[in-house]
């Protein structure tokens, strides 16, 4: 029997990452290629913009999609999260060259207020929300203190690209694969304070740590590489990265739904305490999924160096966060 079709919400859909996104939702690359979809599309309420909106469906249309059960698009996003079993929220400012992604805070904060109020009154109560719009951990923050009736853990923000770009670094570096790399993660804020962490991580069962031996190399040049990359893509391309953004939102979420097998991914999440990060801080830690539910992996060992790392990016979420209390 084929299942029910849940409802997909997208906001800044007609957005660069937007168009790298949405087709790849509706052929079913996100929930399964068994898992019909509705499409509720936000926009915001500017000729312009609804218009390209309305050019996107056309060719969401032209594609014929056998999962794609109905498609929206919508101006308030009242009626976009309306029911929505999944929130992807997008629609934001990107930043443009020599900026930080917390340079945006005050541009976006409004948006994550707004949409987190919204969902609280209209989606599903089992609502799975990724903010994927910069700076990505304080939105989804502001969104979940937003929406108080939802359950916290509904609310995460995308740290999915940042442990994707680790990834490749050091299969690059070990000469490997990066499909037999496991437990690798990236913990703190998507920005570059952020820690990626290979110490843990294994290579078709050997250390990576110990294949690549050179602590100088992982201080030096990994964590700048994989902390500024987004700035990196920036510079090279003119304008923030889209298709890589789209990608890290559709492991995020298809993991998130249909489980790792045990495997570890990074999801940004508020804190339950766990390393000693404070409760509802939006943190990015390495998890297990399972049943549509996260789990923190837990008794890491956290090394002087490691800690160190901890406590900045620790620091520089909890200045973002004070900064927005008034709107909360
Ligand atoms: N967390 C991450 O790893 C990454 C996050 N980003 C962030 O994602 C966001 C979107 O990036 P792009 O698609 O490249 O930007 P874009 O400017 O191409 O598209 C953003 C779209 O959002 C729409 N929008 C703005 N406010 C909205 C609102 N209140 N409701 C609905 N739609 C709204 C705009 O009209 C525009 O069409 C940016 O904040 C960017 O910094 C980008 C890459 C990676
Ligand atoms: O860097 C940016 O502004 C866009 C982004 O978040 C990334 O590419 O990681």
């Amino acid at each position: 029997m084929s299942k029910k079709p849940v409802r997909v919400a997208v906001t800044g859909a007609a957005g660069q990452i937007g168009y790298a996104l949405l087709f790849r939702i509706a052929s079913g690359e996100m929930l399964g290629k068994d898992q019909p979809v509705i499409l509720q599309l936000l926009e915001i309420p500017d000729e312009k913009a609804q218009k390209a909106l309305k050019g996107v469906m056309m060719e969401l249309e032209d594609c014929a999609f056998p999962l794609l059960a109905g498609m929206e698009a919508h101006s308030d996003p009242m009626t976009a999260f309306k029911d929505t079993d999944y929130a992807l929220l997008v629609g934001a400012r990107p930043r443009g060259p020599g900026m930080e992604r917390k340079d945006l805070l005050s541009a976006n904060a409004q948006i994550f207020t707004a949409q987190g109020k919204a969902l609280d009154k209209v989606a599903s109560r089992n609502v799975k929300v990724l903010v994927v719009g910069n700076p990505a951990n304080t939105n989804a923050y502001i969104a979940m203190k937003s929406a108080p009736s939802l359950p916290r853990e509904n609310f995460t923000a995308m740290l999915r690209l940042d442990h994707n770009r680790a990834l490749s670094q050091v299969a690059a570096k070990t000469g490997t694969q990066v499909k037999d790399i496991e437990k690798l993660t990236v913990w703190g804020n998507h920005s570059p304070t952020m820690y990626a962490d290979y110490r843990f991580a294994t290579v078709n069962g050997k250390a990576v740590k110990d294949l690549i031996n050179d602590q100088e190399w992982n201080k030096n040049v990994f964590l700048p590489t994989v902390g500024k990359r987004g700035a990196a893509i920036i510079e090279a391309r003119g304008l923030s990265s889209a298709a890589s953004a789209a990608n890290a939102a559709i492991d995020h979420m298809h993991d998130w739904a249909l489980g790792t097998n045990g495997k570890w991914v990074t999801m940004g999440i508020p804190s339950n305490g766990d390393y000693g990060i404070p409760k509802d801080t939006m943190f990015g830690f390495p998890v297990t999924t399972k049943d549509g539910k996260y789990e923190v992996v837990k008794g890491l060992e956290i090394d002087a160096f490691s800690q160190e790392r901890i406590n900045l990016t620790l620091n520089e979420l909890q200045e973002e966060q004070q900064g927005v209390a008034h709107l909360l």
